[in-house]
């Protein structure tokens, strides 16, 4: 049976670098069977033009207007379209539909669009680049840099010939350590690696590194259950906590497990979307609990927020607090 194709929204801030690693990629033969789907928000699509030149590649434009905002249901009409008129060709099926999203989308409202294409069973990555020269400007300012990075499965550093990493991969540790970072010199493998990287993404992992320095604004915490947590207890706390934390909330990653059942289920959100959680065989020994990244928001605050949820909630950097409110 031919796999369902990879959805890959390829993300990052105004000139981060997004068109040039597509541009890397569609130089490379791993790249056939990709279709491209460019959105930029003004009139005149000049991302679309450099990609065009790159050649051959089935593209479709999502111009004059942002995708997170304004151009959902073109999204979803456009993957469809795409998806369809390949299946009419007689060609092999796409393995991979990547949208350039513009530098100012925010990654969660793209992701909660697709939500009509579940029957196609589209298997979705976030993938975000980053300026090496300017992160830590640009997250410290923009609300939807530090949201861009936050939803990443993979960190793609770019410009390392202009600026040392170091900082800028601190930073984005500190924002989301749950991504995999690559930092590669070499362009045309730096774009291998990030398009076919689903393999490097590790799942959810909770004994994470201390962040390196603390974001003044996004924190990373973490949730685990207390013993009296039921299965129904586990699932309020995914709704509550995107009722909560409304769009403050990143990013969850983490494991959380049936009463009895040795095989825990991954979770996983960006923004206050949650995907149906999948069962883990190969993660049978992993410690149940979520990683949430979250803009603006405490440790206490969301503890208070959560109320009588038996949860503990810790930041990297706090000790436990106390898993139910006094
Ligand atoms: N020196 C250097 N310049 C780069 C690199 N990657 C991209 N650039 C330059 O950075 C500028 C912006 O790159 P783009 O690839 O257009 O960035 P983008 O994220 O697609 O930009 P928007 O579509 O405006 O959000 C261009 O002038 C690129 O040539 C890199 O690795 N090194």
């Amino acid at each position: 049976m031919t796999p369902s194709p990879e959805f890959i929204l390829l993300t990052g801030f105004l000139g981060s670098g997004k068109t040039s690693l597509l541009r890397d990629w569609l130089g490379l033969p791993e790249a056939a069977d990709t279709a491209l789907i460019v959105n930029e928000a003004g009139e005149i699509n000049v991302d679309g033009a450099i990609l065009a030149e790159a050649g051959g590649v089935p593209m479709a434009m999502l111009a004059n207007g942002c995708v997170c905002c304004s151009l959902t249901s073109d999204l979803v009409f456009t993957i469809r379209a795409l998806l369809e008129e390949r299946g009419r060709s007689g060609l092999p099926p796409f393995r991979r539909v990547v949208l350039e999203s513009s530098g100012l989308s925010r990654p969660g409202p793209i992701l909660r669009s697709l939500a009509p294409l579940a029957p196609l069973g589209l298997r979705v990555r976030v993938v975000a680049t980053c300026d090496a020269s300017q992160a830590a400007e640009r997250a410290a300012h923009f609300d939807e840099a530090a949201a861009q990075l936050a939803a990443a499965g993979t960190v793609v550093f770019t410009k390392l010939d202009l600026r040392d990493v170091v900082e800028a991969e601190a930073l984005v540790a500190s924002i989301n350590p749950l991504a995999t970072r690559l930092v590669e010199p070499d362009r045309a493998e730096r774009a291998r690696r990030a398009f076919l990287a689903g393999a490097d993404e590790a799942a959810a992992r909770l004994d994470l590194p201390e962040p390196p320095l603390a974001h003044p604004r996004v924190g990373v915490l973490r949730l685990s259950f207390a013993e009296t947590a039921s299965w129904e207890d586990r699932l309020d706390l995914m709704e509550d906590l995107a009722a909560f934390c409304g769009d403050r909330l990143l990013r969850v990653k983490g494991f959380i497990r049936r009463p009895g059942e040795e095989v825990p289920l991954l979770v996983q959100a960006v923004g206050t979307l949650f995907s149906p959680p999948v069962p883990l065989g190969g993660a049978a020994q992993a410690p149940e609990g979520l990683v949430v990244i979250a803009r603006d928001l405490s440790a206490a605050e969301l503890r208070a927020g959560l109320g009588s949820a038996p949860v503990h909630v810790a930041s990297f950097r706090d000790t436990p607090l106390a898993c139910s409110p006094a």
